[in-house]
């Protein structure tokens, strides 16, 4: 089996050296500059939006590499050490603009969440927000995800879809599986929810009070069945997507659609314009299930190999335990054409063997496909200005409502209204990736200074209990909130003054971002996004211009230790420098985190990737 998935391996790796060289002509063919230079943050020059940039970083003409600075230097700047993949352009440089000869393509999401019909975090925000930026700039965009009807008041959510009578039979499990589609059209896209009875139970898109449900490999299959069949069948507007489209196909639930498309579709001469880019959110999620399992996919046999995937030794249950399974997130990896993540710092992590979750080698392997952009974020949801969720109203201009929601938030959770008192927040999913585990340790320090500290969260079971009694033994200054709430969310963003978010890895990381525009300061774990996001505080950069002063704290190692210097820091600042805690606040509120930049680089990940034949 192993020798198998290196041979699969192998030939997908001479298919991707072709495709480079195509692209290269290709990109000379249409006329466009090999390189451009400009400065990065730090002043350094870099490549941009050349043929090095997309075909991998190290694959620029030896011509191009002498005129960059610092490659003649022999200096390697901070930026690239942490960088080997594809670097995307942003927004904002007109001739950049004009170069593109703008092309509208038609651009299917599929994902598993997608705000305001479903969420459990972050990728939920993202499927909700991006498809919407990238509609804005004229492109035709579908999300196709399920219908999850749970018999709760958050039903309503999909009361604005209307059921377009239009049900397919789907083989696979050894059964057909008839699904049908609902549609609505809002803010300019084309929301289409894939209906089953699989997807009406209690609980969250992915498991319930009980655990995880077990046959979410079925599900998600035929997510990504129903997916790819609706952009032949849907006549949405009267018409439909057709062949010619990119599948932006979102973590593991929605990982077998490039491998559908070239084993199931392309053969016979369906979807060969079409084109297909993985976007990671999460890596430690996979979607792995035993081998025996492929037979229920409706794959054919010899695609096998795209899924294979083999458990190393240790991570086996007993010495007749092969270790073999099915991997849905490795299948995206070595068939789609691109393959994005959600922060630039994150697609370099997850090459390296600490942050690849065993997919390293394999993503290592086409780095010249790899990217990373950074998320943005929901700015007319997310508008300390115009927030409804929020006691009080505030922006740079006044801030005077954001002590105002600190006291409303005091008295709401019954905590001593103190409006002096720093106030620490934490929000997120309770799971080992943010950092709970630090937080427990470190909590018995943190409270012996005189600050508040309010936490909500849901998920691991063990995490919820301890936050009950952490409650229960700090009552006058630790409130822990169990449960999943978006107004609570807005609530805590707003009143609080510290957002603590030691995460030990984070591909992009969505709090903060919330956090720095509502005033509040981040003090985050120095990783993945948060270190692409995160600029730590530097008084002695003070009363020069904004650049460098900083927005909020970064902490590295990964300790308790270094975490409580650094709110150390934060809470000291607060204390005793109102001027440089406003300047912080300030500058988080200002910087521009739309969908826009993000929008367009995705935009040009979509050109790339139309640049070269299909993968596979
Ligand atoms: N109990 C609760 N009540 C209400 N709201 C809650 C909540 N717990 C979490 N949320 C909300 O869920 C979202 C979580 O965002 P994160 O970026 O932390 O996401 P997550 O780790 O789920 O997603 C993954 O995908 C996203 C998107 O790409 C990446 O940013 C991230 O790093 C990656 O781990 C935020 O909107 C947050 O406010």
């Amino acid at each position: 089996m192993m020798e198998s998935l290196e041979l699969s391996h192998v030939l997908l790796l001479t298919s991707s050296s072709s495709s480079s060289l195509l692209t290269t002509k290709a990109i000379r063919q249409l006329g466009l500059r090999c390189l451009m230079k400009k400065p990065n943050k730090n002043g350094n020059l870099r490549l941009t939006r050349s043929f090095s940039s997309h075909t991998g970083g190290g694959a620029a003409p030896a011509s191009s590499q002498g005129e960059d600075e610092d490659a003649r230097d022999g200096k390697i700047s901070e930026e690239d050490a942490t960088s080997n993949g594809v670097e995307v352009p942003e927004a904002g440089d007109v001739e950049e603009e004009k170069v593109r000869n703008r092309v509208s393509y038609n651009i299917v999401f599929v994902t598993a969440e997608a705000a305001p019909y479903s969420k459990t975090g972050g990728l939920g925000d993202v499927c909700g927000s991006l498809p919407i930026a990238l509609a804005a700039r004229g492109h035709r965009v579908m999300v196709v995800s399920p219908m999850y009807i749970n018999s709760t008041p958050g039903d309503k959510k999909f009361s604005g879809a209307v059921d377009l009578n239009r049900r397919i039979k789907l083989y696979c499990f050894g059964s057909v599986q008839e699904v049908g589609f609902f549609h609505e059209f809002r803010e300019g896209v084309d929301w289409v929810f894939v209906d089953h009875p699989s997807f009406h139970r209690p609980g969250n898109p992915y498991g319930d009070k009980f655990g995880t449900f077990g046959d979410n490999q079925f599900r998600f299959t035929l997510l990504s069945y129903a997916a790819c069949e609706a952009p032949l069948v849907l006549p949405l507007g009267g018409f439909t997507y057709g062949n010619k489209c990119l599948f932006l196909v979102n973590d593991w639930h929605a990982s077998l659609v490039p491998t559908l498309l070239a084993a199931k579709y392309r053969p016979h001469g369906v979807y060969k314009d079409a084109r297909s880019i993985l976007v990671i959110h999460n890596i430690a999620h996979q979607g792995v299930e035993p081998a025996i399992t492929y037979g229920n996919l409706g794959l054919p046999p010899e695609w096998y190999g795209s899924l294979e995937w083999v458990f190393p030794n240790w991570a086996r249950m007993h010495a007749l335990d092969k270790g073999e399974a099915v991997n849905f997130l490795k299948g995206a990896i070595v068939t789609a054409d691109r393959i994005l993540t959600v922060s630039k710092g994150y697609s370099w992590e997850i090459t390296t063997s600490e942050g690849g979750y065993g997919l390293h080698e394999l993503l290592s392997s086409r780095q010249n496909v790899l990217s990373g952009i950074t998320n943005g974020i929901d700015e007319t949801e997310w508008d300390p200005s115009t927030d409804q969720h929020i006691a009080f109203n505030y922006s740079t201009d006044d801030l005077s409502g954001k002590v105002k929601c600190k006291i409303s938030l005091q008295e709401e959770l019954g905590l001593a209204v103190r409006p002096e008192c720093p106030v620490i927040g934490f929000i997120g999913r309770l799971d080992y990736q943010k950092g709970i585990d630090l937080i427990r340790m470190a909590i018995p320090e943190i409270m012996e200074n005189d600050v508040q500290f309010v936490m909500l969260g849901s998920g691991n079971p063990a995490y919820e209990d301890w936050m009950r009694a952490t409650e229960s033994a700090y009552r006058d200054k630790f409130r822990g909130w169990v449960g999943f709430n978006v107004p609570v969310s807005h609530k805590i963003t707003a009143g609080c003054d510290i957002l603590l978010m030691p995460s030990a890895f984070e591909p992009c990381g969505l709090n903060q971002l919330y956090a720095m525009r509502y005033g509040t300061i981040p003090v985050v774990h120095e990783t993945g996004g948060l270190r692409d996001t995160v600029q730590t505080f530097n008084p002695y950069a003070e009363g020069t211009n904004d650049e460098g002063v900083g927005t909020g704290w970064t902490f590295s190692p990964l300790t308790k230790e270094s975490m409580l210097v650094a709110l150390r820091h934060a809470i000291k600042t607060y204390k005793e420098y109102k001027c440089s805690w406003e300047g912080l606040m300030k500058r988080g509120m200002r910087r521009d985190y739309t969908w826009v930049n993000a929008a367009s680089q995705y935009e040009q990940v979509i050109e790339w990737a139309f640049m070269d034949p299909p993968y596979c």
